[in-house]
């Protein structure tokens, strides 16, 4: 099954994987802590908005992950003293769902002292508080849903990236993944070949 893009948000740790028909030649880069999707370095450059952004950014004391630029402003808004649920619903609903052939859905989590998790579609905005392993996708599995993928903050970052990465879903490209451990982050990637 193919469901695009995907956060998998838990109370101490988070994953986010990129699976794509279109844009497959991507790749995940590590800037000062701050993950970035971008084109890999052979790939030429397109004019679609929604293909290259931060997918995962500290916040106050919490991390996001997302599948966009709404990632910036929910850590700008966590910067600020904002609660993760508020951080979430103001920067959903001002970017909204994108402006693509498919009416994108922006799916977001904080993953902090407490973890919510976001998504803004066509028809809705869902925040929810999270208290177990949660996946929501732009396609498909377009509602918070609880998923078995078991770990906890201890666990490497880059290995729960990979976990992400290796779900049976269609067209993995890259997957981040974060860890929370009272006020500590963590964060790391898996690129595909
Ligand atoms: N975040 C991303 O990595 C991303 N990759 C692709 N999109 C959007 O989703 C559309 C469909 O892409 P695809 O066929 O790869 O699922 C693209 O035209 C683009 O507008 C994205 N936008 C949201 O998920």
């Amino acid at each position: 099954m193919y469901i695009g893009r995907f956060v998998i948000v838990a109370p101490d740790f988070g994953a986010y994987r990129v699976s794509s028909r279109s844009f497959p030649n991507r790749r995940i880069a590590d800037r000062d802590g701050t993950l970035t999707v971008g084109p890999t370095p052979d790939t030429p450059e397109n004019d679609n908005p929604y293909v290259s952004y931060n997918c995962v950014r500290e916040g106050g004391d919490a991390v996001v992950v997302g599948n966009g630029s709404h990632v910036d402003p929910i850590a700008e808004k966590l910067d600020l003293g904002y609660p993760a649920r508020d951080a979430l619903a103001t920067a959903l609903l001002a970017l909204d769902y994108e402006k693509d052939d498919y009416d994108t859905p922006r799916v977001a989590g904080v993953v902090g002292d407490d973890s919510y998790v976001g998504i803004v579609r066509r028809d809705a905005l869902v925040v929810e508080s999270v208290a177990e392993p949660t996946l929501v996708a732009t396609y498909e599995e377009d509602e918070p849903t609880p998923i078995d993928f078991a770990g906890d903050a201890s666990e490497d970052p880059a290995e729960i990236a990979r976990r992400a990465y290796d779900l049976d879903y269609e067209h993995a490209v890259c997957a981040a993944g974060v860890t929370y451990d009272g006020g500590d982050v963590a964060v790391g990637f898996h690129n595909g070949d």
